[in-house]
């Protein structure tokens, strides 16, 4: 039987999209990394997995798998695509995601962009998790990156120039680094004024993308807390620019950026590894 999927982006952050809230179609984590092959499958930085929600308040229950077919709790991005999926569905414009690292309400306003609350970031070490207990505003490594987690583990460096620094060479490395022992995403920023970054990320089993919405509310988090930016902060991405605002009033992190679907098809799963 074949398996339809949604193929989508943020800000050039590719998403498979399957749907599963009817049957299972059995998507296991080595299908999953076959199918985003980018010259043996469709292709994608993640692939993401609807469910049925199972907690009350719940619209959806949303599963985040990177393009080695490792799980993530967190994905920004792909939470506002599944946000603008399920409006363009039933003309709901809000909508409560289920995912690992919680309920994420999301908005689709009158232009389209999409406004997912991200939920408060984890800042002590062993929710991150790090290795062992240091402070996660300044992590023992070279560079003097911050670790937080957005259901998800970051670090992000400051550099004084993004040209300072390639994120391949240095992104592999960093994200096995043995101080995180879940791996980590790498993000390299270069805070331009007291509203303004650069961001780059090398993500946690998918490698450089274009865009990490996490990245960008984890970036903020840790700018923050250093005093480098406002709470309200654009973050300038390859692919594109993200809204991120961590609000004071409950510390929850409110991300907004576009959504996009590139095309729809179907792929016969027997035709992949399982
Ligand atoms: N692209 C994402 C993050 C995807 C998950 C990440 N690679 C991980 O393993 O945690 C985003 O937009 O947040």
């Amino acid at each position: 039987m074949m398996i339809p999927f949604s193929k989508m982006h943020g800000l050039g952050n590719d998403f498979v999209v399957v749907d599963e809230r009817v049957a299972r179609h059995g998507l296991t984590p080595v299908r999953i990394a076959a199918l985003a092959d980018r010259h043996r499958g469709i292709g994608c930085d993640q692939f993401v997995v609807l469910r049925p929600a199972c907690r009350e308040g719940a619209d959806v229950f949303v599963r985040f798998f990177n393009a080695d077919g490792s799980e993530s709790g967190a994905c920004g991005n792909a939470s506002r695509c599944v946000a603008d999926l399920l409006w363009r569905g039933d003309g709901r414009r809000r909508n409560v995601l289920q995912t690992r690292a919680g309920l994420l309400p999301a908005a689709v306003d009158e232009a389209g962009l999409v406004t997912v609350d991200m939920g408060p970031p984890a800042l002590d070490w062993g929710d991150v998790p790090l290795a062992e207990p240091v402070d996660t505003l300044h992590l023992p490594l070279p560079g003097d990156p911050a670790a937080v987690s957005m259901g998800n583990p970051h670090a992000t460096f400051f550099l004084a120039d993004m040209l300072d620094l390639d994120p391949v060479v240095a992104g592999p490395l960093l994200e096995h680094d043995p101080l995180f022992p879940e791996r980590a995403n790498i993000g390299f920023a270069q805070v331009l004024s007291r509203e303004a970054m650069r961001l780059r990320v090398w993500e946690r089993g998918s490698g450089l993308t274009l865009a990490c919405g996490s990245g960008a509310c984890a970036a903020v988090v840790n700018a923050v807390r250093r005093g480098l930016v406002a709470r309200t902060c654009r973050v300038e991405m390859d692919g594109g620019a993200l809204s991120i605002t961590w609000r004071e009033e409950d510390g929850h992190v409110l991300m907004t950026g576009p959504a996009t679907t590139s095309f729809v098809g179907s792929f016969d799963p027997e035709a992949y590894p399982s």
